[in-house]
């Protein structure tokens, strides 16, 4: 017996309109994500790994290929999905518990339910006591809190998280982190998690997909082969550090051998109109 994936991607290939002309920037990524896995995407910066969120999301329309949501082609955002955004997102005139709320506003259901789901997410994520704050007056750990608590209100299976952390402090990411792992294994959900951080893909994630350079294309599919539950500690142990090095080596060569830095400036994977 097979059973559906949570999130398919066939044959997805993506072209963006700029204006030089026609930008090609996903191609040929086929890719599953089972129920409840955890999968890290890294890649060269412009790789297409926000492009490629943002379209599970159904944020971007297509060019060829598929993506499907347990079984549902996906062409808009859904309740079935929920976004992290990489920067701060909250509206700053609503309270965190407002804000986490957010979502469910469009929904049927009393306000006092609503609130309900809204203070339990907020313990959830350990903001217990600053439900009726401000987003100024929360720490940048805090906000993103607030955003996964968000994105979690309306119950999605898929959490498509986008660099969330990569605006904190190395101490608060680690925090964060760990928290973010609780919180995944209480509530059975399926990540996609966009970094540029190789050792946040290979602490939290059950595989890490590496994309070459753009056109981004899936270079690895790199199996996190660490026991859980993981600690922090579990990053100084040797087998650790091998596999964040196994990553690196899959990022470094891009398809044409060179530097995937190097290439990132210099790749011109344009397609003429003509
Ligand atoms: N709205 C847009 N219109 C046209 N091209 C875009 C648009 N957004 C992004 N691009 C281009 O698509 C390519 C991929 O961008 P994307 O943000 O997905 O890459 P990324 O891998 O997430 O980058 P980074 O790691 O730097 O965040 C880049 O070349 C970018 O310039």
């Amino acid at each position: 017996m097979t059973t559906t994936p949570m999130v398919s991607i066939r044959d997805f290939r993506l072209v963006r309109q700029t204006r030089n002309g026609s930008l090609l920037v996903l191609d040929d990524v086929s890719f599953d994500v089972a129920d409840r896995e955890f999968v890290a995407i890294v890649g060269p910066s412009g790789c297409g790994k926000t492009t490629l969120l943002k379209s599970i999301d159904g944020l971007i329309p297509r060019t060829s290929g598929e993506i499907t949501v347990n079984g549902t082609v996906v062409d808009k955002p859904g309740p079935d999905r929920g976004f992290v955004f990489q920067m701060d997102s909250l509206f700053p005139w609503r309270t965190v518990l407002a804000n986490i709320r957010l979502g469910l506003e469009a929904r049927a259901g009393d306000r006092a339910t609503k609130n309900r789901i809204a203070r339990d997410l907020a313990a959830l994520v350990g903001l217990q006591g600053f439900e009726e704050h401000y987003p100024h007056q929360l720490s940048g750990g805090m906000r993103q809190r607030v955003n996964v608590a968000r994105a979690l209100a309306v119950d999605p299976q898929v959490l498509l998280m986008d660099e969330p952390f990569s605006s904190l402090d190395a101490q608060t990411r680690e925090v964060l982190q760990e928290e973010l792992l609780r919180i995944w294994s209480e509530r059975s959900k399926t990540v996609i998690f966009v970094t540029h951080q190789i050792d946040e893909a290979a602490y939290l994630a059950d595989r890490v997909i590496v994309l070459s350079a753009r056109p981004g294309r899936v270079r690895a599919s790199i199996p996190i082969e660490l026991p859980r539950p993981r600690t922090l500690e579990l990053k100084r142990t040797p087998e650790f550090i091998a596999i964040v090095d196994r990553i690196w080596q899959e990022i470094e060569l891009n398809d044409s051998g060179r530097s995937a830095r190097d290439a990132d400036d210099t790749q011109e994977a344009r397609v003429n109109h003509a």
